[in-house]
């Protein structure tokens, strides 16, 4: 992977090890909003990324590239992909319980995607200081051991869930985030 320094991890930064209480390793990941772009059911030409755990640490998911994901004819759009890359380290960093959002992506495209394709997608984090973390993704073509067409590098700052609520929709937050609290 191709990165800057600002998306790099600072030496002793801590790798962070699954969450006492989150999710089992094999675990299913929810959709965190459902008209999200990347992960939202019922968003209708969404990436309908339905991730999961394998070991409680990093993310798993797919994505078939569509219709609506073109740029050149037949081939996925680059601004899509970097959207499935966003989405899956998203998870990744969910892992831990706490919200965070994309401060710095940047992506590396190794192989055009043609429609029809499904890309095996992978993230992990390499380590958290303070409220920052760093972390990495890669898609791989058609098969989890697939050529890598796709690698991002990327900072997540973490966040409250004021956050969302300040600068987003809180009745929607509250319908499908029953364990957050409009008015606390
Ligand atoms: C329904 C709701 C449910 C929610 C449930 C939970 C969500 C579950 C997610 C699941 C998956 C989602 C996957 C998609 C995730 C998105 O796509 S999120 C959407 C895109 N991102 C955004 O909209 C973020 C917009 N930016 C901001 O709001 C603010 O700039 C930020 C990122 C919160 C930072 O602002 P701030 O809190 O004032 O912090 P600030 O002091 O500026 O920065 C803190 C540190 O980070 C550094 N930093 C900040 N930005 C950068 C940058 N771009 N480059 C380098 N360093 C940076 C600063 O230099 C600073 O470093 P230190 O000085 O501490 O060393």
């Amino acid at each position: 992977m191709t990165r800057s320094s600002l998306t790099t991890p600072p030496a002793g930064a801590a790798v962070p090890s699954p969450e006492a209480g989150g999710p089992e390793p094999g675990t299913t990941l929810g959709s965190h909003y459902s008209r999200c772009f990347g992960c939202g059911t019922e968003h209708p030409t969404g990436l309908h990324l339905a991730a999961r755990t394998p070991d409680g640490a990093t993310v798993e998911a797919e994505f078939t590239v569509g219709e609506a994901h073109q740029g050149a004819p037949r081939l996925a759009h680059g601004g899509v992909l970097a959207a499935a890359m966003d989405e899956v380290i998203g998870m990744s960093v969910y892992l831990f319980r706490k919200p965070y959002v994309t401060g710095r992506l940047e992506t590396d495209y190794l192989l055009p995607v043609p429609v029809g394709t499904t890309l095996h997608l992978r993230a992990w984090c390499n380590g958290i200081v303070g409220r920052k973390a760093y972390l990495e993704a890669e898609g791989r073509i058609g098969a989890p051991d697939g050529p890598v067409a796709v690698r991002a590098a990327a900072l997540f700052i973490e966040v409250d869930m004021a956050h969302f609520a300040e600068h987003g929709d809180v009745a929607a937050i509250a319908a499908e985030h029953h364990d957050y609290e409009v008015n606390p």
